[in-house]
Parts: structure tokens; sequence; C-alpha cells
């Protein structure tokens, strides 16, 4: 661990990132929502500022600093502290060393009256000659130096809303045949176009134009998607767009003030004046921080996670209730930069290029119009609809690049359209290349693609309105492109399963149960496909891959960690902190295809996985067998369904048995690791005579599942001394029923948290480790509409309050893992106790 963690020391520039792509954290490398469980939304890493700063009425002390909002670590509680304790924040003596906050908020007695009744022994700065800068490197907002920062970051806000203004493609939107007046002409006289940004998401076209017709803007047509914050708007002539645009530009529209911005053409080969300078590269649009060294990406992503420790405490403060102390851990957080709890380091990713070993690739077209395979260029929301070809992303993996080249090459001369995202018309959507790689050493070189052993591709279609036989034609082809694409690759591709998921809905974002279709692969060069192949063998579509010497099964849908060997890393870290023995009740909660609770399977007497994707809990107790583990349980439902009952049923049972080490732990441990050592040198499938289920039959088995790897249950149930759980939900969190259940069981005092999305996580453990003061919860959902409003760690204090008397956790460590390099991501691990 130490060897790959950079240190634990506070970087002094704690920079804030600017924002976070969409990256499925996950699954996904466009920066739009994923279909992944990690959802992709982009979340603004450093966004702590307004809506949770620290409380002016709480911080309301005798004597206070002029920059209350920016003091929340040192300021507030002070008043709670200054009773019982004297701190080297207040004293001047010069034999202590002062608090690292001594003297870094202006004091509003000076400002106002010129002198200050404290003098010389006042912790706060006497003018701006005595204020010195704060741990975090920032200054005193209302001071002239933090005015001046101020400015600075507006002036790079203003360059980020400039970007905005860089509308792609939007030419499409006022194509011909969609039966809007004006709209007939092929031709476009783009001058004469505006886009108008920051609109309400929920317009249509009939809601702009009514807004425009009430402010007097005469116009040609106009033109609005529900759910985009862009819509379009042409004029007659150049007067008319002069006059238009003085009476939008700043024009507020709800709590927003609209933007005019240029309807940026599509260029084609008569029509070149796209300004490629403007427009982001793909590597820029996935893997924002590639051009920084990996040592600046792990400081920049550190710095970011300390930020939101902070924010925890801050939260955590102010969802106190009133009369109530502290809890220690806020106490003492001062004592550490106002950290909630100690950031140990970030854990580096042993592989940092081509490591995804899922990437979704979109087809549409790129700024030029030319039919692409890749990622797009921003947020279609925003108006951005190009996309470019995964060129310099160094999170791909060449084979993943090359699928993408194969399939663009195929759709150029493809019958079917792909898919129009303004006109929700097309047949052709996406790819996604997932690999399976073999177990063993994990490379970072440029041999790295040597270690897949096996690819599935999933295409994604819409067969709306096609003809059922043109269809059949163009998969036989596009399978026959894919295997002579495969083949023809030097060294050749990897090709286990090829898939077709057929998908209606507006975004290629498609749930678990999208119909899938498995496509015979053609096998040899004169087209003697695997015909005999039946057709029911869907359950067979699998890919396999390898964490601690298990092996894993992964079916189609089921989420498995975009980066292997970080994601090793990470669940051995997890173990390590979970206090985990032979008499210990794991509860893997969110478990995916159980990677968690069956890699730490060994340490102790018990696991139960909790998990809602029906494919994924199969897969799970599959490799449970494959990997010879009987004392795992996987229980299929959402985690809010069962979580309280879970607890309940094994852990206040009356009949219990004394739980012993499972006999055969580490025998499996033992039988697991030759049998992998075995499987290294074998072909990749050896699970085939495992009973299979249907795919389908559990799509639509939607209900409540136990299955258990072990013999039927006894009556009597084991008594674990030790209950822990580790949780890993996707970037929403965990809901707050789960959240309820874990706090208000008595038994459960170990809680590891692992998040991809550090708002969220955030956000539970402001619920998990707050006081509770029940005797103060107003009841009932009057607060639900104004909930709906709040942020999302506003919410989280709002439901802290309604917490049922409990014993809180306390954040004790935290360490990053970088599973996402050159990208924003960042997984965090932080243990709980009580
Ligand atoms: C971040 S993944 C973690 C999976 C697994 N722990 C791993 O590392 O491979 C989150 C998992 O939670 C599942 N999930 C999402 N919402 C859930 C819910 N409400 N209850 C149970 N599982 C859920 C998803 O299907 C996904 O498999």
């Amino acid at each position: 661990m130490a060897s790959s963690s950079i240190d634990q020391i506070p970087s002094a520039a704690e920079t804030l990132t600017s924002q976070l792509p969409s990256d499925n954290t996950p699954t996904s490398v466009e920066p739009i929502p994923s279909s992944d469980s990690h959802p992709t939304a982009d979340v603004p890493m450093a966004s702590s500022s307004i809506g949770e700063l620290t409380s002016v009425a709480e911080t309301l002390t005798s004597h206070l600093p002029s920059d209350i909002s920016s003091a929340p670590v040192e300021a507030v509680g002070e008043k709670r502290k200054r009773d019982d304790e004297k701190t080297n924040l207040e004293s001047s003596d010069p034999n202590l060393t002062p608090s690292p906050w001594w003297k870094t908020s202006l004091c509003s007695y000076f400002r106002r009256q010129g002198n200050c009744s404290h003098g010389s022994t006042c912790r706060y700065a006497h003018g701006e000659e005595e204020l010195r800068q704060k741990p975090d490197n920032t200054w005193d907002p209302t001071s002239e130096r933090g005015k001046k920062a101020k400015m600075s970051e507006n002036a790079g806000k203003c360059d980020a809303e400039e970007e905005e203004r860089e509308v792609l493609f939007t030419e499409d939107m006022m194509d011909e045949n969609d039966g809007e007046e004006g709209c007939g002409d092929s031709v476009h006289d783009l001058s004469l176009s505006k886009c108008l940004v920051h609109l309400p998401r929920k317009w249509q076209s009939d809601d702009l134009k009514k807004f425009i017709g009430e402010l007097g803007v005469e116009f040609k047509f106009a033109k609005k998607r529900r759910g985009m914050m862009v819509g379009f708007l042409t004029f007659e002539n150049a007067e008319q767009l002069q006059s238009g645009v003085e009476t939008l530009e700043g024009k507020a529209v709800g709590h927003k003030n609209l933007k005019i911005a240029d309807v940026l053409p599509r260029a084609t080969e008569k029509n070149q004046t796209k300004n490629p300078a403007k427009i982001k590269s793909a590597r820029e649009a996935v893997t924002p921080l590639a051009d920084l060294s990996y040592a600046d990406q792990l400081e920049q992503k550190k710095a970011s996670m300390m930020q939101w420790l902070k924010k925890l405490t801050r939260n955590a403060r102010k969802a106190c209730p009133n009369g109530k102390s502290l809890p220690e851990w806020v106490l003492q957080s001062r004592e550490i930069g106002g950290l909630s709890c100690k950031l140990e380091g970030i854990i580096e990713s042993p592989v940092r290029n081509g490591y995804r070993n899922k990437c979704e690739f979109s087809a549409g077209y790129s700024v030029e119009g030319k039919t692409t395979v890749g990622f797009l260029l921003g947020n279609f929301s925003a108006g951005v609809t190009a996309v470019e070809e995964p060129v310099d992303c160094p999170n791909i993996s060449k084979i993943a690049c090359r699928y993408a080249s194969i399939f663009q090459t195929f759709l150029e001369n493809s019958r079917l359209p792909v898919w129009n995202k303004f006109k929700n018309f097309g047949f052709w959507r996406q790819l996604t290349v997932r690999e399976g790689r073999k177990p063993g050493v994990i490379s970072n070189g440029e041999d790295a693609e040597t270690s897949i052993a096996e690819a599935m591709l999933i295409v994604q279609v819409c067969t709306t309105g096609t003809d059922e036989a043109e269809v059949a034609t163009e998969f036989e082809e596009m399978a026959k492109a894919f295997a002579e694409g495969a083949k023809a690759s030097s060294p050749t591709l990897p090709l286990t399963v090829l898939l077709v998921q057929d998908h209606q809905g507006i975004s290629n974002v498609a749930p678990p149960d999208c119909p899938l279709r498995l496509l015979p692969i053609p096998m040899s060069d004169n087209e003697t496909t695997n015909q005999d192949q039946p057709t029911n063998v869907l359950a067979e579509a699998r890919i396999h891959d390898h964490i601690n010497n298990l092996r894993f099964s992964i079916s189609p849908t089921a989420f498995f960690q975009v980066n292997t060997g970080a994601a090793e890393k990470l669940y051995s870290l997890a173990g390590d902190w979970a206090d985990l023995g032979p008499d210990t009740l794991l509860f893997d909660v969110c478990c995916g295809t159980g990677t968690i609770g069956l890699t730490l399977a060994h340490r102790v007497g018990m696991v139960i996985g909790i998990e809602m994707n029906a494919s994924a809990v199969s897969d799970a107790e599959r490799n449970a067998k494959i990997n010879g583990l009987s004392n795992c349980k996987f229980i299929c439902s959402k985690a809010e369904d069962v979580m309280s009952s879970l607890l309940k049923e094994y852990l206040d049972v009356s009949q219990m048995e004394e739980a012993k080490p499972p006999s055969n732990a580490n025998d499996d441990l033992d039988k697991q690791i030759s049998s992998t050592e075995e499987m290294s040198n074998s072909e990749p499938v050896d699970d085939q005579s495992l009973p299979t289920p249907n795919i389908h039959e559990e799509h639509q088995n939607n209900e409540q599942k136990d299955s258990s790897s072990s013999e039927p249950e006894r009556s009597t149930k084991l008594q674990f001394k030790n209950v822990v759980a580790i949780v890993d939900p996707p970037r929403p969190g965990l809901h707050p029923d789960v959240i309820k259940a874990l706090r208000t069981h008595p038994r459960l005092r170990t809680l590891v948290y692992i998040s991809c999305n550090p708002e969220t996580l955030v956000a539970n453990a402001i619920e998990l480790c707050t006081p509770s003061f029940l005797e103060k919860a107003e009841q009932g959902n009057n607060g639900y509409r104004k909930q709906r409003r709040m942020g999302t760690a506003a919410s989280a204090r709002h439901r802290a309050k309604k917490m049922p008397a409990s014993e809180p956790f306390r954040p004790v460590k935290a360490m990053a893992v970088d599973i996402f390099p050159h990208t924003d991501h960042c997984e965090m691990v932080m243990l709980l106790k009580r």
C-alpha cells in the first residue's frame, strides 16, 4: 500500500477541479449519461460554496471574523469550544506554535471601529498587512486579496460560459421534413439563425414561440426540444435579427439569463467554415486530465477529495442539533485542516493506459458530417451532437479502438442510417466493447493488450419501422465485418460474443431488461458460420475477468469495475479496513457480480450480497461456484427493500448457533488459487458445465430472490460476533431506507463506504454520522417538495433530522483510489465506525 500511495500531507495547492465529465465513473467514457449503474452526470467537484456555507446565525459569536462564510472550519463552533478549552488559535504566546488559522480572517470590529479590545492578542487580523493566507491557500474573501482572487475566478467562469456558446451541429435542428414552417428549405442562411442558450429544459417549441411573441420579437421560425437547454430562432432578415438579439440577450428566463450564440454549421465539402480550434477533441472531452503528468493528476484528485471531506464536516456542524454537543470527530477536524477524517492518500492505478475494460462508442456524425463511431464531444442537452473518433484517448485500449474503427467502416457502407439524436430517428446507435483479461500480472506497457483474452461486442440499434429481412442481412454483414476485421488485425483481436440490443428510447442508456439477441460469429474465410449454435444460449453470452486470483463470469448488462487492476487494489483496501475475521458476517451491499464479497469470502464466516440486477446476481452465484466458495449468499432485490429485514433476520434471531470459522474457507482459497493457475494455461471459458439461468426469464422475474451457494439453510442461524457492511452504491448513493437500516441497527459497528461520487458519499455520511435528534424531528412528508429543490447535502441534513434515535457512526479514515486515470473521476473509500 505504502509504495503505491501518495503521501498523506495535504498538498499546499488544493486546486479545485473545475468540473467532472460524465464518464460513468463508471463504465461509459462518453461525457453524457451512460447506461451503467454509475450515472454520468456532471458533478461540480468544488460546488460546496453558497448552499453549503455555514449559517451566519450559527456563527454569531461576540467577536466575529469578517469572512464568516469562508471560515467554517475555524470559526463555526468556536463558541462551543471556547468555553471548555483554550487553543493555540486564541493564544498569542510566542512559545506556542500558532494555529494555521491565526490571523487568516479580518477582524470586523477593527475594520468598523478602527480598534479592537483584544488588541494584539486578537486572533483575527487587524488590517490587510496582518492578514495571513489560510492553510488551504485562499484569502479572506472580504480582503483585497480575496476579492482579487474572486475576480480572476469569475473571469475563469466567463471563459467556461463562453465555451457553452459553442453549440455544435445544431444546424440539424432546422433540417427539412419536420413540419415546421420555414423548415422546408434545404439550405439555411445560418447568418439569420441564432441559438438561445439557458432555456428551461421543459419548454417545447410552442413555449419558446409564446415567450418570444410576448416580447414582441419578430421571427421566421423557432424550435425547441424538451430536455434541451438550447433552442433555435431564424429571422426573416438582418433587421429582424439585430432587433431580436438586442431584445433577447440577457433576458431573464426563470432564474437564468438568456444567451445568444451562433448556430455552427455542419461542415460539408462545400462548407468548411468551422473553426476547429473552437471545438473540443475526443481526448479533451473524455480524458480532460491527459495532458497533466500522472503525479499532478493524483495531486489534483487528492485535493478535490479533501474539499469533499471538509464539506462533510461543515454539513455535520450544520446538521447537529442546537443544544447538543458537536461530535468528537467534528471538534477534532480543526486539527486536520477541517477534514472530517484523515485522507490517507491516493492509491495509484497499476495501469494508466488502455485500462478500460468497457467502452461505449456512439454512432453519429463528426463535425465534418462524416459517419463516425466514437465519443460525443459534449452534452447533447447543451446542443452538442458531434461525435469524434477515439483518437489519443489514453484510457481506451487498442482493441476497443480497432473495433470502433471496424464498425465505422461498416456503417459507411450500410443501407441503414445512424441514429439522429435531434429527430430520434435512425438505426445504428452505439457499440459497446467489453474485454475480459487473463489472470496474472497486469501490464502497463505497450503490451497491455496481450492480457486481453476475450471481447464482447454489443451493438445497440433501434429497429422501429425497419424491414426484418433487410435488418437480418445487415446483421449478417456486420458480423462478417467484425469477424474479418478481428482476423485481419495484427495481432488478431479476440472476439468471444456478438450481441445486438434493440432499444427504442431517446437516449442510448438502455434499461437492463432491454432485449438482447446473440448473433453467430462467422468462423472462417469461407464464411462457415457457427450456425449450429442454438439461439437460446444467450445465458452463455459472457466474458471472464480475474481479480485476486478469482475468476469472474460477467454477463452483458452486469456491472464490473472498468479498471480491473485498480479495482483489485480497491477491494483489498476495503477488506483491510473492514476488520474481518472468521466470526464476521459481511454484508456486500450493491454487490454486482459479487466481486467484493467473493474476494473477501475466505476472510469471513459468511457473505450476504445484495444486488438488484438479476443477471449480476446470477453471475455472482456462478462466480461463487466457479471459485469453490460456499459461504456466500446473494439476494436479488433493491437494497432499500431488504436491508432492514436482512439485518433483523441475521442479527436479531433468538435461536442462534455460535459461528465457527467456515471449515472449507481456507481450503477453498487454496483450491481456487490452484484452479486459477490451471485456468491461466487453458482456454478461457471453463464454467460452461454449470447450470445456466435464462437471461430473459431472469429479467422478467424482478421479485426478490434469495439464493445460496451453500446447503439449504438450517433452522438456527449462525451467531456472528462481528457484523460489517461494505457498501458500493452507484453514483446516486444509498437509498435513505438503506442508510436508516444501517444506522439504526446497533450491532453493525463497522461500515466501509466505497464511492464513485464524493457528493453522494458526503450526503450519505451526513445521515450516518450526525447525532440523532428525533425529539425535534418534524414528522410526515411535508418537507418533501422543499427537499426536492435542495442540494444533496441540504436534503441529507433534512433527512438526518428525522433519523430515529441511534448512535451515529464517525468517519475514521479515507483513501482515494484512482480507478479512472486521465479523467476527473476518482473512487473514495471511507471507514465509518462506532
Ligand atoms: C458501483 S456498482 C458496484 C458493484 C460491485 N460492488 C463491484 O464492485 O463490481 C453498483 C451496483 O449496485 C447495483 N444497484 C444499483 N441500485 C441498487 C439498489 N437500489 N439496490 C441494490 N443494488 C443496486 C447496480 O446494479 C450495480 O451492480
